[in-house]
């Protein structure tokens, strides 16, 4: 994970940390309102949701099939969600667990593995806090690589089952994040041939950069006027979610507003970020996400946050490319487009634009009436 995520770590608000469990009324700090930062609470009545897309290939008749469908859901959604992907329900539940342990440690055991203001890993604030004037309702810890360092931290001995099972999830995930990829931009009928700096010698899948976000969102005594994590898309290139049996992810849809993305138990959600929306040349646009909280119960969600191997630069795919379709974006590595990001948030991607494309295709987050920073 490239060091300059730290630069959309640093909050600008008080370096005082809440704690969510005890607190019975909600502080002025965290009171949203339509105001700030072009907040809303309404949600669509649209029942639709993103698809929920089967990674088995005998319950697909074929390849093409699951294909097909990522194609349709990257256009149309941005995300959607996947069922029998290989990640056991153990291992699923066994993160749960691992999260929960965390952030059920009183509030001073954890500022033991507080985030450094220049740091990347660790607990605190969302890395976005600083483009809001109103605290969100949530804690994350961040890790990239060993959770070690930090577990020593919080529990002094006994963290090993927790670093193996944060280990185990990183490898599988890592797996997972790959085949996803590759499935994603098959469906732009890309092959490894054309991505030479995904794949390594012996054709395998070269190991990109990612990081473990672990987000905790305790019940909340008005929910209608806090935010979980505000308005965002991730800078990544695709980001893997597990969420408890708690809905609070929304996905935001042109025309139909803040969509709540439904918790099925054991499938995951898959969302496009940033770094695709460039190398699909704007095809598959990176999807504007959130997550609302709620008055009685706890929800935790664990994202995978997965880019290009470190140095590698990004840029719209040659063969999405021709003089019908010219470029789009310039060439980014994750480090630089995460400084972009901290410096432009929600204008990032405009600012790494080349030209205005043809057909007026806007970015994501020029969504009319839901500007966010
Ligand atoms: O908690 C969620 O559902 C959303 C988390 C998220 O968007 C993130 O970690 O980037
Ligand atoms: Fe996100």
């Amino acid at each position: 994970m490239p060091s300059r995520i730290s630069d959309s770590c640093r909050p600008h608000h008080s370096q005082k940390h809440f704690d969510l469990n005890s607190i019975k009324e909600l502080p002025e700090s965290h009171a949203w309102t339509s105001s700030n930062d072009h907040y809303t609470q309404e949600n669509s009545c649209n029942f639709e949701s993103i698809p929920v897309i089967d990674l088995d290939n005998n319950n697909n008749n074929n390849n093409n099939n699951i294909l097909d469908h990522i194609g349709h859901a990257c256009k149309k959604w941005g995300a959607f969600q996947i069922i029998n992907h290989s990640i056991s329900e153990k291992l699923l539940q066994d993160i749960e667990v691992a999260g929960k342990t965390l952030f059920s440690l009183p509030m001073q055991q954890k500022l033991k593995a507080a985030r450094s203001p220049d740091g990347v890993t660790g607990y605190g604030a969302a890395r976005i806090s600083s483009f809001f004037s109103k605290l969100m309702w949530f804690e994350g810890f961040t890790i990239v690589g060993s959770p070690i360092e930090h577990a020593r931290q919080l529990w002094l001995k006994d963290y090993n089952k927790f670093c193996e099972v944060i280990e185990e999830y990183e490898k599988e995930m890592e797996k997972l994040a790959g085949r996803l990829m590759w499935l994603i931009l098959g469906s732009l009928g890309i092959t490894k041939d054309d991505v030479k700096w995904a794949v390594g010698p012996k054709g395998e899948t070269k190991e990109g950069c990612a990081a473990l976000q672990l987000n905790s969102y305790p019940a909340c005594p008005d929910p209608g006027r806090a935010m979980g994590l505000a308005a965002h898309t991730d800078s990544t290139i695709l980001t893997i979610l597990h969420q408890n049996n708690t809905s609070g992810l929304q996905v935001y849809q042109e025309g139909n507003g803040w969509i709540t993305v439904p918790p099925i138990p054991g499938a995951l959600v898959v969302n496009i970020g940033d770094l695709l929306h460039i190398l699909s040349n704007g095809s598959y646009p990176s999807v504007l996400h959130r997550a609302v909280v709620n008055r009685t119960r706890y929800r935790l969600s664990v994202a995978y946050l997965y880019g290009p191997p470190s140095g590698v630069r990004v840029s719209p795919l040659s063969k999405l490319v021709d003089h019908r379709h010219p470029p789009l974006y310039r060439a980014v590595t994750w480090s630089e487009y995460l400084g972009t990001k901290a410096k432009y948030f929600d204008k990032a991607l405009s600012s790494v634009r080349l030209c205005v494309p043809l057909n007026g295709f806007t970015d994501a987050k020029d969504h009319k009436g839901v500007q966010v920073g």
